[in-house]
């Protein structure tokens, strides 16, 4: 009984490690508070049910515990904040299983705790699930400054170089923006220059969206879509994508941000900061949504409309709260660089807002 004792101590701990690594990643990475109060619950709910079971710490012996020894480099390994999160996600329902099939031993005492851990796993499962999903829908869409291309609008250059030298000068996300009406590709045209440009961003490592289109973005291979408040609904998307595409919305109020965060959003576009003349936009919200929607924080925010590296204009972001550690702020610009004759430097110079 002693050695059953230790096997679900220290399952005990593994149970409560996970769920507090997946508890900060539900606060910390989404500000999810639903999903953290989840969670919470969950460690509550364990430390209730494991309470059941008297002198379980007096079986430890973490000295003599010749397991602690014993590691796969595979431990050591995680890519990215979401893979921490996953692995302590599997982490959390091997533990609850073993807990649960150990217990079983134990007889009369056991039996509460079993039937506590059993529902647990399950709770576990789909809380894994929710975390997973709202992992993959946003973690991966904190840019710093992304790219609106559109060929007709790069006149001093094919858009190859301008989007090669965009890259170059610190472009980590690129938006194909085609718009048919205004001289733009369509059809498999469209297509065809999309694979080019994925191919292009893929082997830099730079992110893909493609405005408007989502079977353009399935059929290029690209990363994600990005529709405006008239387009697609972003609840669409998501039944149609699942996790597998990120999904940008265009906000102009928190209320807009809101919704689309509760529909799956990836990443919000927020704007217009300033006048600009790529696209008729009557109200300008300034700064002050960006601000705004920096404090709110659920999802990353690309400040767009009339962007450009004078002092003035970087001034009045950075004072928003773009480039602070948290804010989750980039910025996505179109005329600037497309219509640049140095499109390298223009791409450094926003970039270096967020150099310090
Ligand atoms: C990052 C980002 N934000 C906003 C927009 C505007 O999208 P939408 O309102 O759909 O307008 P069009 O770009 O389609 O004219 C955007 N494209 N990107
Ligand atoms: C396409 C677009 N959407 C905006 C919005 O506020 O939703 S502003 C905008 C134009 C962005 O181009 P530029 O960097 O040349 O001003
Ligand atoms: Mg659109």
């Amino acid at each position: 009984m002693m050695q059953v004792k230790r096997i679900i101590d220290a399952n005990a701990n593994r149970v409560r490690e996970a769920l507090r690594v997946m508890e900060e990643a539900a606060r910390f990475l989404l500000n999810n508070k639903d999903l953290c109060s989840q969670i919470k619950s969950m460690r509550h709910d364990f430390a209730a049910a494991i309470s059941q079971i008297p002198n379980l710490e007096s079986q430890r012996d973490t000295t003599g515990d010749v397991g602690t020894s014993v590691c796969t480099a595979r431990e050591y390994e995680r890519s990215n904040t979401k893979d921490v999160a996953i692995a302590a996600g599997k982490r959390l329902s091997e533990a609850l299983r073993a807990i649960e099939e150990y217990g079983k031993v134990l007889g009369p005492v056991g039996v509460d705790l079993v039937r506590a851990v059993e529902q647990l796993r399950y709770r576990g499962y789909t809380v894994e699930q929710s975390l997973n999903i709202a992992l993959s829908y946003s973690c991966d869409a904190d840019w710093q400054l992304c790219l609106l291309l559109t060929r007709v609008m790069c006149e001093h250059h094919t858009w190859e170089v301008v989007l090669k030298e965009a890259i170059k000068g610190g472009v980590d996300c690129v938006q194909i923006r085609e718009k048919e009406a205004e001289g733009g590709l369509s059809g498999r045209a469209l297509v065809m220059y999309c694979k080019e440009v994925v191919k292009i961003c893929h082997a830099a490592d730079v992110a893909v969206i493609v405005n408007d289109r989502a079977d353009v973005a399935m059929m290029c291979g690209a990363d994600g879509v990005h529709v405006g408040q008239q387009d697609v609904g972003c609840d669409e998307l998501r039944n149609l994508f699942g996790g597998q595409m990120l999904v940008g919305v265009s906000t102009s109020c928190i209320a807009e941000a809101e919704l689309a965060w509760e529909m799956g959003a990836s990443y919000c576009g927020v704007g217009p900061m300033f006048a600009t003349t790529t696209k008729d936009k009557k109200v300008i919200v300034g700064p002050k949504y960006l601000n705004e929607y920096g404090l709110w924080g659920k999802l990353p925010g690309l400040a767009i409309g009339g962007i450009e590296p004078s002092e003035e204009k970087l001034e009045a972001l950075r004072g928003a709260g773009m480039g602070e550690e948290g804010m989750r702020l980039g910025m996505a610009v179109s005329g600037v660089i497309c219509r640049s004759e140095k499109p390298g430097e223009v791409a450094a110079d926003l970039k270096s807002l967020f150099n310090g």
